[in-house]
């Protein structure tokens, strides 16, 4: 493998400030993962913090899970654009008219406009969770509805658990991406998440990038937790 291109390993920096995360990014090497930045960390320390981690050679994913009415939302992937990220996020349940304003504005961009892709069911949900938001169906059920309309608007692809990633492979196709946090190595704790799955598994079943945070982020050694992983998936 060559480059983050071909790796498949995004690591979460949920951190409170920058100086952790930047610890941390100076400790990975951007040829085997990219890396998120989310609600904590941008809430925190902005999008200078997105431009530090671009200028030491990481893409970046920015989770921020938008979901508004269509013009605010697609107005904040357009500004994530201007920022340079790799990818950015909305909410599926924002619905068709709030992705397709995001994605039309996007078209601005030409090729260098961000991937643009939408959380279905968040990994840490159950069925018994869905059931107290007034969805009765399984999760991999509401998952596959919403990648159905996701895709309908044009978007990239879907954040979904690994679980799901056999059905939605079938179901939207391969280029269809499937973004899966939830991924846990054998010995790791499983925290608040819920529908998990090993990173070596996660490939198997489909998923086309891997979101990791802490079993990397809150290892006593980083680095080695992202080699171990890194080797795990390297060559499936
Ligand atoms: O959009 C996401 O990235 C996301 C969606 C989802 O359904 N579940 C989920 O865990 N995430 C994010 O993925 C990361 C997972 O972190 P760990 O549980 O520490 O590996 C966190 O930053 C979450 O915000």
């Amino acid at each position: 493998m060559q480059g983050s291109q071909a790796s498949p390993i995004i690591v979460a920096l949920d951190f409170p400030s920058d100086q952790p995360a930047l610890a941390l990014a100076g400790q990975l090497n951007p040829e085997k993962c990219r890396l998120k930045v989310g609600k904590e960390l941008f809430t925190s320390s902005g999008p200078a913090l997105v431009r530090k981690l671009q200028q030491r050679g990481f893409e970046v994913f920015l989770d921020l899970k938008f979901h508004d009415i269509p013009n605010t939302a697609a107005g904040a992937v357009a500004a994530a654009a201007d920022l340079g990220v790799w990818m950015v996020n909305v909410h599926a349940s924002g619905g068709e008219k709030m992705m397709t304003a995001c994605r039309e504005r996007l078209e601005r961009f030409g090729t260098d406009k961000p991937l643009l892709i939408a959380v279905t069911v968040l990994t840490s949900m159950t069925e018994h969770d869905l059931s107290g938001i007034g969805i009765s169906v399984s999760a991999e059920e509401h998952v596959s509805r919403l990648a159905t309309l996701t895709k309908n608007c044009g978007l990239d692809g879907v954040v979904c658990s690994a679980q799901e990633a056999p059905k939605l492979k079938v179901e939207q196709g391969t280029a269809f991406q499937l973004i899966t946090p939830g991924i846990r190595p054998a010995s790791a704790d499983k925290g608040d998440q819920q529908r998990i799955m090993t990173p070596a598994a996660a490939l198997k079943a489909g998923s086309d990038y891997l979101v990791i945070g802490r079993p990397i982020t809150q290892a006593a050694d980083p680095l080695a937790a992202l080699e171990a992983i890194y080797a795990e998936v390297v060559g499936l």
